[in-house]
């Protein structure tokens, strides 16, 4: 009797050696990313405008992980120059950037102009940047950029329109970029991650401008926070398969990590948009 055997096999990207950019690393989910990357063998080169805390970074990991792994650079992403200096220093030290993490973020309503130069703003720039350097139809080697958007880029949120804001764009952009039609020539997959609200340093209230502190912190208590792990797993699973293009990653205390969306690439190009929710 033959036997019914349905076997899938999935190739995932194998991030062993592959040379990472990501913004606002220094702690947060930025940090987090990095560890778990330095983690599965590969070499990372993060930024930050928090010198200090990107220094002390840098000399824990490169303890933990090994000197040659794991490289800081200050800078200050809502400038288009240090953060071009920033990107090309990486693809120096690292020899090739495959996966790019435009991470960096601002929760700061009484500073929209600065909110959308660092969440939308960097996003795009680190975006466009990449992906001159890793088109395969110019030389890259293809590769993968992550946006980290968040819930706020799905839905309004009355508490921070200006942050709700630049997270939209970020979504706007990302797979916009995703539909290019000449996604098969160039081989740079487009993903946005919106995580519901994790404990970072963005949760610290002192922060968030003149906002209304007490409601924010009675909001907060009644929500919950999804773990940083959960939210870096979900960066891993958006990295990791490599026919997902336009992937909107939802990770919430309610629904866990699900695809909003996603466009999965055919071998023969760009394949139609898959739309596995709504809202
Ligand atoms: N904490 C949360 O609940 C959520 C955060 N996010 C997003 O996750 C990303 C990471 O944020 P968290 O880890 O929560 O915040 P965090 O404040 O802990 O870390 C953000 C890092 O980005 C750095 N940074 C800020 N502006 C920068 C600039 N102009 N140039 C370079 N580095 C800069 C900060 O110095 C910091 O080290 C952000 O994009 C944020 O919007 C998304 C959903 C939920
Ligand atoms: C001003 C609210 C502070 C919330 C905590 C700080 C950072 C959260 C960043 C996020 O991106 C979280 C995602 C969406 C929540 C945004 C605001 C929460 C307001 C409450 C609500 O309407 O859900």
């Amino acid at each position: 009797m033959l036997e019914d055997i349905n076997t899938v096999i999935v190739i995932v990207m194998d991030t062993r050696d592959k040379g990472v950019f990501l913004t606002g690393g220094a702690q947060g989910l930025g940090r987090g990313i990095v560890v778990k990357l330095l983690s599965l063998g590969a070499k990372v080169f993060f930024v930050d405008v928090d010198v200090e805390r990107g220094k002390a970074t840098q000399v824990e990991l490169q303890t933990q992980y090994g000197a040659d792994v794991v490289f800081f650079q200050p800078a200050d992403v809502s400038d288009g120059e240090q953060h071009k200096a920033a990107f090309d220093a990486a693809v120096s030290t690292l020899g090739a950037v495959e996966i790019c993490v435009n991470n960096a973020g601002i929760m700061a309503e009484d500073k929209w102009e600065k909110v959308l130069a660092v969440n939308a703003g960097s996003h795009i720039r680190g975006s466009l940047l990449a992906l001159e350097h890793m088109r395969r139809d110019r030389g890259g080697r293809g590769g993968v950029i992550i946006n980290v958007a968040s819930l706020a880029a799905l839905y309004p949120k009355s508490i921070c329109p200006s942050y709700t804001a630049s997270k939209h764009a970020v979504i706007g952009f990302t797979t916009s970029w995703a539909m290019n039609p000449d996604h098969k020539d160039h081989g740079v997959r487009w993903c946005c991650l919106c995580p519901a609200t994790f404990q970072s340093g963005m949760v610290d209230l002192k922060r968030l401008g003149d906002l209304d502190t007490d409601t924010i912190a009675e909001i907060l208590q009644k929500q919950g926070f999804v773990e940083i792990s959960q939210v870096v797993e979900g960066v891993m699973k958006l990295m990791r398969d490599p026919d997902n293009n336009g992937a909107i990653l939802e990770v919430s205390l309610e629904k866990g990590a699900r695809y909003r969306r996603r466009q999965v690439v055919d071998r023969d190009g760009v394949s139609d948009l898959v739309v596995v929710d709504t809202y």
